[in-house]
């Protein structure tokens, strides 16, 4: 809520609980981080009347190395491109919409839920076979004090697929193709966090995110039988320990707010005067904003 970006991701062999953590069992009792987080985020909200608060959800799922947006209905891979700007990584051509209560957000949350890709196997009968980010953006701006600034960050919420032993989980055909997909992009996640970790390295093979508060958690499946998995996992959780980060806030200067100059402003007391006879309907509700505000 003041500005940082935030990244909260599970972690750990399939069948682990990464979904159950994130999205939650099936009661209220056992809801997950995802419907809690968003019940903080609106709370704030509510407490902080000083601050004008716009609140977005996007929901992207990268499944077989394409990405998927889940808020579009009959959600298929569309043209989106990951873009690195002051603020960190975004996806361009990514929906986000607006939610104004937790209502909403819920409700967008469950529609992205019935889009995403689910496989069974041997070892979980709804295993997600794909990756996916629920991310809220949080915009604000001070109804109190003069300033021009927004502030703007964004909260990721990410269920990664499980990693997997293909011959424990007797995956064939499709479900195999996924499984070597899952296991290639963890094997990336793993030499970037590698690479972050170690101080001496100057090259990260891929972006460096940078302004982010990270948060891992780290699910094991505590049974003898997963054992390798279970040090495997928390080795990566160690190696992630390593990595440093430098958050910051990412404050903006709206543009709208730009002073005028006094040949715009007797420009727009025209136009006004015109819209208010009736004789102007151009005028839109930005211009408006931009009039009350000089
Ligand atoms: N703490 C828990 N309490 C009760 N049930 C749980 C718990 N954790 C996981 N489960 C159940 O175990 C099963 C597997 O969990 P889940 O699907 O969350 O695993 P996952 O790590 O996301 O697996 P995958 O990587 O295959 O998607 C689910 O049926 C889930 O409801």
């Amino acid at each position: 809520m003041d500005g940082y970006n935030g990244t909260l991701l599970c972690y750990g062999q399939t069948g682990a609980g990464k979904t159950f953590t994130m999205t939650g069992g099936e009661s209220y009792h056992h809801r997950g981080i995802i419907p809690r987080a968003i019940s903080q985020v609106f709370r704030e909200v509510h407490d902080r009347p000083q601050y004008a608060y716009t609140i977005r959800i996007s929901y992207l799922e990268i499944y077989n190395e394409q990405m998927v947006d889940l808020l579009i209905p009959g959600a298929q891979a569309v043209d989106m491109n990951v873009i690195e700007d002051k603020n960190g990584c975004t996806v361009k051509g990514l929906s986000q919409h607006v939610a104004t209560s937790e209502e909403d957000a819920l409700n967008l949350l469950f529609e992205g839920e019935t889009n995403r890709s689910i496989g069974d196997h041997a070892l979980n009968r709804t295993s997600s076979r794909s990756h996916c980010i629920f991310s809220i953006h949080v915009e604000s701006k001070s109804r109190v004090d003069s300033s021009d600034d927004v502030i703007f960050s964004k909260l990721n919420l990410v269920d990664l697929a499980g990693s997997e032993r293909l011959a424990k989980t007797n995956s064939t055909g499709r479900t195999l193709k996924e499984a070597m997909f899952i296991n290639k992009s963890l094997t990336f996640l793993e030499q970037v966090i590698i690479a972050l970790a170690d101080k001496k390295r100057d090259h990260v093979p891929f972006r460096q995110s940078g302004n982010c508060n990270t948060l891992m958690i780290a699910n094991i499946w505590g049974e003898a039988a997963h054992l390798e998995e279970t040090i495997s996992t928390l080795r990566f959780a160690t190696r992630m320990m390593c990595v440093t980060n430098d958050p910051v806030v990412n404050v903006q200067y709206d543009p709208l707010y730009e002073p005028f100059t006094d040949s715009q402003k007797s420009e727009l007391a025209k136009r006004l005067k015109a819209w208010l006879d009736g004789n102007d309907d151009e005028i839109e509700i930005v211009t408006l904003r931009q009039v009350k505000k000089s």
